[in-house]
């Protein structure tokens, strides 16, 4: 747990927990065992603490920590930040690997502190909806500041050694041998006096200007917490730090308690938990194929297909793992296009020397040699067949073939082939280089091989890969139709856009479904509904009635919207944006980025590229997810003047679109639908309580496993709020599921031609036996 030896007058404890050294009581037992020895031992002037194996102590045991071990876990925490903080002797930590929450923490209880090059530190409990307890709340702001801290805790960010030791959080990079090199500092530093090295005698830099920093941050925080308790109680933590030690570590101990004991950490720990257990597959119909059954075939070249948004962003995420790629597309001008995104943001990542593993070719010969292929093309069956069809014939037949479609049918794609066993999805999204799922899907003949090959790519990738079964639209999209169609229907009786979209983001989604739409393109759901016949190019088909198809409930207003050709940001204008002319733009339109309010000026960032179009895809290649996110937001809102949120330069209040209100209030007078005054709370439940009702029909039949597939889906695809834990978590921990049986129960009585809102069979059966979602195809799991 924690070994001990003596170098001289040097004792060293190395922490041997594998595979992460995180801490556990036991561990935590050994340290002050070890700690006690070594003060006790006149022979002994100086201690190293270490960890064996590949890392500094990674924290503390998350399954303790929440469990029943978490009163002596804690108690044990408190026995070894006393003997470290106390002790007479100098302790020296030497960190490789990652050094991050507790064993971070205890490295600041430290007196020095020694990194390696390739050191991580970090305090990333905000991520798993906690605050850094162990004295991190009220060290760190003592060596960087409570600005610098503030910004560190609630962001939970990596910190490099260089940052660490510009900080002043490290004293040394070491290059050599860690060990050797702590051993020999600690001996350097016996007999020192150690007063001005203890972190917690030290009084915080900037105490005088607290108040106005978190004045000044608080906002930010907020917006950016969307909901989440973590980041705002760490800034309250990290305020009592100008507070003497003890009093601020006692501020800290009780608001580590309210967290600890908050239903939003037990959400967030899921989710830690759920990322890593959907590696854990297994095929719903035979539990025999499994992740440790199949073996996935080696990949070290890909094709792709398709050098459009998708077909890029894929490439991006191909050569940034390391992989040969060979891009091919047979539009020249579309070809040029990607390769410069492609450059640009390798440039950007300073990866510029993975741009040699990038083959560029309008020629399908040039795939014979690829271990796998990557089809990124129109989303039209047609298309996509000839285009496997043609891959059939040039690949080498060992090589995978993969759809990269967003809801198509597996099955059909691969019988274009002579290889269905070979056929497979790989629904990225977009952008694909920066989202972190990867939904995976097997047909009904791919073979158990294929299956562990591409969800070992997710992996290798760095993506979140999730094995799902195939239907229309699969997972995601699939219980995103019920979801549309809901927000879809409340505009009918009385909401506006702006107001859908402002309860789905006060739930803490980054967009409302009308902004996505828009975002996304509105001709995507209009091509989809002409293939499916629910409408043509010019209207609804004849002899069918207005309002619905095949006898379901159907809102043709996007439809509508189409036809107008608001087609969303690309054509600027769709669910709530004017018609406007791309020159208009260069006029006074300014870019209010949400996440810290700074306000660009769009003329000039449109100086530096040709069109909107491409500055669009720039910042579509951005790698920070948030941004990107904030940013389209911000940019589609100002390719559009009239919609909800329209910024004017200085201001932050969000216009409405006069012409789409308008358009909304003749189709509810044509259809005589009397508007009425919808809650935030009402606007939720139908939109989300649909989304999450088929969510049970995918589970009844197979098409997820488990219900933390779903979550994991919903949390690295669509935004879902990390701190609610996922939509089936949510609802079964947060909600109750017989509170939302009851709620379908009433909506559905409500609205009785809202298919969607009907109770799913499985969430009845639940309710009536007392089910859990937790228990429906769990693995051995740790949840
Ligand atoms: C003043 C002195 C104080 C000292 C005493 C401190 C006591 C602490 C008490 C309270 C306050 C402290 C709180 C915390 O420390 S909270 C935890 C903070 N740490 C983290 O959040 C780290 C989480 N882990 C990671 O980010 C990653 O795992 C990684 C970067 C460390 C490694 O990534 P990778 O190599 O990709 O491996 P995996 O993520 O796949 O992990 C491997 C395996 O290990 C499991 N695991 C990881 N971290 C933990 C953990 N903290 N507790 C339990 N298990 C963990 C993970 O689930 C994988 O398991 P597998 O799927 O079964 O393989």
């Amino acid at each position: 747990m924690a070994e001990y030896s003596t170098y001289g007058s040097v004792a060293v404890l190395q922490v041997n927990n594998p595979p992460l050294n995180t801490f556990t009581r036991h561990v935590l037992q050994a340290l002050v065992s070890g700690l006690e020895r070594a003060q006790r031992d006149p022979a002994v002037r100086s201690i190293v603490i270490a960890g064996k194996g590949p890392t500094f102590p990674a924290g503390a045991d998350l399954e303790e920590l929440l469990g029943t071990a978490a009163a002596p876990l804690l108690s044990n925490l408190r026995m070894v930040d006393k003997h470290v903080d106390t002790c007479q002797k100098p302790i020296v930590c030497a960190i490789h690997g990652t050094a991050l929450g507790g064993g971070f923490e205890l490295a600041l209880a430290s007196h020095y502190r020694l990194a390696v090059p390739s050191a991580t530190l970090s305090l990333p409990e905000v991520h798993l909806g906690m605050l850094p307890g162990a004295g991190g709340t009220q060290r760190l702001p003592r060596v960087v500041g409570v600005k610098s801290a503030i910004q560190l805790i609630t962001s939970g960010q990596d910190i490099k050694a260089q940052q660490a030791l510009t900080l002043g959080l490290v004293d040394k990079i070491v290059q050599g041998d860690l060990l050797k090199e702590a051993v020999s500092f600690a001996r350097s530093v016996e007999g020192r006096p150690l007063e001005d090295r203890r972190i917690s005698q030290r009084t915080v830099p900037d105490a005088d200007k607290v108040d106005e920093v978190v004045e000044a941050t608080r906002k930010t925080i907020l917006r950016k917490a969307r909901g989440a308790i973590a980041p705002l109680t760490c800034v309250q933590a990290i305020q009592a730090s100008v507070l003497p030690f003890a009093a601020g570590m006692a501020r800290e101990a009780d608001l580590m308690t309210y967290l600890m004991t908050s239903w939003q950490a037990a959400a967030q720990q899921y989710v830690f938990f759920s990322e890593r257990e959907v590696r854990q597959w297994s095929h719903p119909r035979d539990k025999h194929i499994n992740f440790r059954t199949a073996k996935p075939t080696v990949i070290k070249s890909v094709g792709v297909v398709g050098a459009g948004t998708m077909g890029a962003g894929i490439t991006i995420s191909l050569l940034q793992a390391g992989l040969k790629v060979v891009l091919l597309e047979v539009n020249k001008k579309q070809l040029d296009k990607a390769i410069a995104v492609i450059q640009k943001t390798l440039r950007q990542k300073s990866a510029s020397q993975k741009m040699s593993q990038l083959t560029t070719t309008m020629d399908y010969s040039q795939l014979s040699d690829v271990d796998m292929v990557i089809e990124a093309v129109f989303e039209n069956l047609r298309l996509k067949k000839e285009v496997f069809r043609k891959l059939d014939v040039i690949t080498k037949p060992q090589a995978v073939l993969a759809s990269n479609t967003s809801g198509l049918d597996i099955d059909k794609i691969a019988a274009a082939t002579k290889r269905p066993d070979k056929v497979v999805g790989t629904h990225f999204f977009s952008p694909a280089n920066v989202m972190r799922l990867l939904e995976n899907i097997y047909g009904k003949k791919t073979s158990a091989e294929t299956v562990a090959t591409v969800m070992q790519l997710a992996t290798t990738i760095g993506k979140v890969g999730v094995l799902v079964g195939n239907c229309a639209g699969f997972v995601g999209n699939r219980m995103l139709g019920p979801y549309r169609s809901e927000a879809l229907f409340l505009l009918e009786e009385g909401v506006d856009p702006q107001d859908v979209d402002r309860a789905i983001e006060e739930f803490g989604f980054p967009m409302g479904p009308f902004r996505m739409t828009d975002l996304a393109g509105n001709d995507i759901g209009w091509r989809r509904r002409i293939e499916a016949r629910l409408t043509t190019e010019h209207g609804p088909p004849p002899d069918t009635p207005a309002l619905y198809r095949r006898g379901d409930r159907y809102c043709p207003l996007p439809d509508m919207l189409c036809l107008q050709g608001r087609l969303g940001q690309k054509t600027g204008a769709g669910c709530m944006m004017l018609q406007e002319a791309k020159d208009d733009l260069t006029e006074n339109i300014y870019i209010r980025f949400r996440t810290d309010g700074s306000v660009f000026d769009l003329r000039r960032l449109l100086a530096h590229t040709k069109t909107l179009e491409e500055l669009i895809l720039d910042l579509l290649f951005a790698d920070d997810c948030a941004l990107l996110a904030h940013t389209e937001a911000a940019l589609m809102s100002h390719h559009a003047p009239s919609m909800c949120n329209r910024y004017d330069p200085g201001s932050r209040t969000a216009l409405p679109d006069p012409v789409v209100l308008q358009m909304i209030q003749d189709y509810r007078q044509e259809h005589g639908f009397k508007k009425r005054t919808i809650s935030s709370q009402e606007i939720v439940e139908r939109c989300l309580y649909s989304l999450i009702n088929e969510g049970f029909h995918v589970l009844d039949e197979g098409i997820a496993s488990r219900a933390l597939d779903i979550d994991v889906i919903y949390l690295f695809g669509y935004g879902w709020p990390r701190h609610t834990g996922g939509p089936m978590y949510y609802v079964e921990r947060v909600i109750g599921l017989e509170k939302l049986l009851r709620s379908l129960e009433t909506y559905s009585a409500r609205y009785p031609n809202h298919s969607h809102l009907q109770p799913s069979p499985l969430l009845r059966d639940m309710v009536a036996k007392g089910g859990s979602l937790a228990a429906l195809g769990t693995t051995d799991s740790k949840l």
